[in-house]
């Protein structure tokens, strides 16, 4: 089978979500003593996680952030505040257990899977996990970033990490990543599916000055314009503007979704991979739950565009999966209340 049919038969293992298991969820939700519907959101994630497992009382015991690093051949162009060797240099802070994501992940009791997917030199490490598809991506100003090989083989690495993370037990996933020059990748691939104006689609990333940000608008025009790409084939999107950690989130998102899994979609390059993943298979969408709105612009209307409403605003703009991170206190807080709560019978309260 070739690497597209593979990818085509995760797709097809994405099913709908079981409604019957997210009604009888509901119910038990309206017999809990508190007025029906009074916990609001954390009541819909009950609902949605039920719908994803088929569980009245579902679990998210068992939690990891899956952090994708890359690199990226469009940094000679000087799109980003600090230069490409911080890539690997943060992987080895995660890998240290030094990083933002590192000490919110210990708190929310989450491990944390790191991947070198597409960094442009190799780094030894026991903890490492070595899915390398290519030593960083060309310069999409001036051809495409990789070729659809190298982009489907990207996609599959993050769909096969989804499943053996699923076959060890783990019950809530989350995207991370980390990669200099990724949201400059990331704005190119949401203005591409979705349409929008690159001026909407690109932020400052690790902090831009305005002259800089006017470049990179202008770098991401000009790659969009020497390589265009198919806006109705996401994969052709992704090799010829976008980045390995963008695929293989993509291919994590739509391995979680196959396994039945619920993944937590962190901030802006997350939700580019995220907005790809729902282009390729309209009903993964339904596995994904938001977690913060990044202060990187677009990032609010690039969650729209997928249907996603976040659960935090806290200015952040780091990506790493921080946010999703953070989100999985509100998930296990709603996982809780369905299962901890007295009902009305047991706690003889009176129903109204
Ligand atoms: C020290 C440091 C830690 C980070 N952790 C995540 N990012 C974030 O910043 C990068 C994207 O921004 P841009 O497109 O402007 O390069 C990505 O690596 C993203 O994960 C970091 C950036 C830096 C500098
Ligand atoms: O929202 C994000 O994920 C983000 C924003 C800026 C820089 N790095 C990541």
């Amino acid at each position: 089978m070739g690497r597209e049919q593979e990818l085509r038969a995760v797709i097809s293992r994405v099913g709908g979500l079981d409604e019957a298991a997210a009604a009888a969820a509901a119910q038990r939700l309206d017999s809990l003593t508190k007025p029906p519907g009074s916990l609001g959101r954390l009541e819909d994630i009950v609902k949605q996680l039920a719908g994803i497992t088929g569980q009245t009382l579902p679990s998210v015991e068992r939690k990891a952030v899956v952090v994708m690093a890359g690199d990226h051949g469009v940094c000679e162009e000087g799109v980003s505040a600090f230069p490409q060797e911080v890539t690997p240099q943060m992987v080895a802070n995660f890998l240290a257990g030094g990083a933002a994501v590192n000490v919110l992940a210990r708190q929310a009791g989450a491990e944390i899977i790191c991947v070198d997917i597409g960094m442009a030199s190799p780094l030894e490490h026991p903890g490492l996990l070595q899915r390398n598809v290519r030593r960083g991506t060309a310069n999409m100003a001036k051809g495409a970033a990789m070729t659809r090989e190298e982009a489907v083989e990207a996609v599959l690495a993050g769909a096969r990490i989804a499943e053996e993370l699923a076959g060890k037990g783990v019950e809530l996933l989350a995207t991370g990543e980390m990669g200099i020059g990724n949201t400059t990748a990331s704005a190119a691939v949401y203005a591409v599916l979705a349409g929008v104006p690159v001026e909407d689609a690109a932020g400052r990333g690790t902090g831009i000055s305005d002259e800089r940000l006017g470049h990179k608008i202008e770098v991401i025009a000009r790659a969009i314009k020497q390589n265009e790409p198919d806006a109705a084939d996401p994969l052709d999107v992704l090799a010829k503007v976008g980045g390995l950690e963008i695929a293989g989130l993509t291919g994590l998102i739509l391995g979680a979704a196959a396994e039945r899994k619920p993944i937590v979609i962190d901030g802006f390059i997350s939700s580019a991979a995220a907005l790809a993943a729902a282009r390729l298979c309209p009903a993964s969408a339904a596995y994904m739950i938001g977690s913060h709105q990044s202060h990187e612009r677009g990032h609010s209307k690039l969650l729209e565009e997928i249907g996603l409403a976040p659960f935090l605003k806290l200015d952040m703009r780091l990506g790493e999966g921080t946010g999703a991170v953070l989100a999985f206190h509100l998930i296990e807080a709603a996982v809780r209340l369905q299962s901890e709560m007295a009902t009305f019978e047991s706690a003889g309260v009176t129903k109204g």
